[in-house]
């Protein structure tokens, strides 16, 4: 007589219980892997799986024990309820950077068809977000790294060739704004620049050991990037054009500084949902005599 018990059917129910991972990214590798839903998972959660199914959810596994991020293990993340491509030459979308978003959108409100400026695009996120909440602004994105346009540029046309057909996003390469069109000029500019300082013990943690680390610092101070981005602003900005940077959760007096010294007017800064200052900007004038006022 044969004793040796029938081996389990391993299900996803199984494959769950097992997982070393936190439940929720188990969660997302598994409907991943299967194309399921995530309700699936209750439903269906007791189907015995494939084997190619299982030992690619294993592989996937083994890979977020070893520290990748679950957005490049899985190519997506979803950011102003939209998905974006992600590869590891760009930024992983940050739910913090939708307050960058939110208050684009808000000064944008009233002007017809605005024309806004996305400096390091990235995967897009900032830029492709506006042009879909405002389907009637014209929207250019820049960025120095071509792998990082190549995904911008799948982006934008997956998330916004149905709602903006054949007027999507200006894509250019460039060094902030040295191959920009001079006679341009934006209602509003908003940027997510590398602003961690060289050093910052949190470049070798989680997920930014494996994003690019020229989108996360300037190897120096924190602030060069955002240095040129407010100084060159105020050629390119409308007469009561806004710039909106995001910045460290230490940086915001220095970038309000920089601001002032630079001649916006209302330059204030935005707290995040746990009350940290996570943008700052202001309003140009286009009124020389009243920055000479200021002493500017
Ligand atoms: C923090 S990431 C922001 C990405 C995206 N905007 C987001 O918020 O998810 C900064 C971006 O700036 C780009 N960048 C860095 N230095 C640059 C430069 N000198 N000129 C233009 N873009 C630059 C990087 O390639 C990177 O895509």
């Amino acid at each position: 007589m044969n004793t040796a018990a029938a081996p389990m059917p391993e299900t996803a129910d199984a494959l769950l219980r097992a997982s070393p991972l936190p439940a929720l990214e188990a969660r997302i590798l598994l409907t991943h892997v299967l194309g399921w839903r995530r309700t699936e998972l209750i439903t269906r959660g007791d189907e015995p799986l494939a084997g190619a199914a299982r030992a690619q959810y294993r592989a996937l596994e083994a890979r977020r024990v070893a520290g990748e991020p679950i957005a490049q293990i899985v190519g997506t993340r979803e950011f102003f309820g939209l998905d974006f491509e992600v590869t590891p030459h760009v930024l992983i979308p940050r739910p913090e950077t939708e307050l960058l978003v939110e208050t684009a959108l808000a000064a944008l409100e009233g002007i017809a068809a605005p024309r806004v400026l996305d400096l390091g695009t990235g995967t897009g996120a900032i830029a492709v977000a506006i042009a879909s909440a405002r389907p009637d602004a014209r929207v250019w994105a820049l960025d120095r790294s071509a792998d990082a346009l190549a995904v911008a540029s799948r982006n934008a046309s997956k998330l916004l060739d149905a709602v903006r057909p054949g007027g999507a996003l200006s894509l250019l390469q460039s060094d902030w704004y040295t191959a920009l069109d001079a006679a341009l000029s934006f209602d509003a500019i908003v940027s997510n620049p590398p602003y961690i300082r060289h050093g910052d013990p949190h470049l070798s943690e989680g997920d930014l050991r494996f994003e690019p680390r020229g989108a996360l610092t300037d190897e120096a101070d924190g602030l060069t990037a955002i240095r040129i981005i407010v100084a060159g602003a105020g050629q390119r900005l409308a007469a009561r054009g806004q710039l909106w940077i995001e910045h460290g959760y230490d940086q915001a007096a220095d970038v309000r500084s920089l601001l002032a010294a630079s001649g916006f007017e209302n330059v204030h800064s935005h707290a995040d949902l746990a009350g940290i200052e996570r943008i700052s900007g202001g309003t140009w004038t286009n009124d020389a005599t009243a920055r000479g006022a200021q002493g500017t």
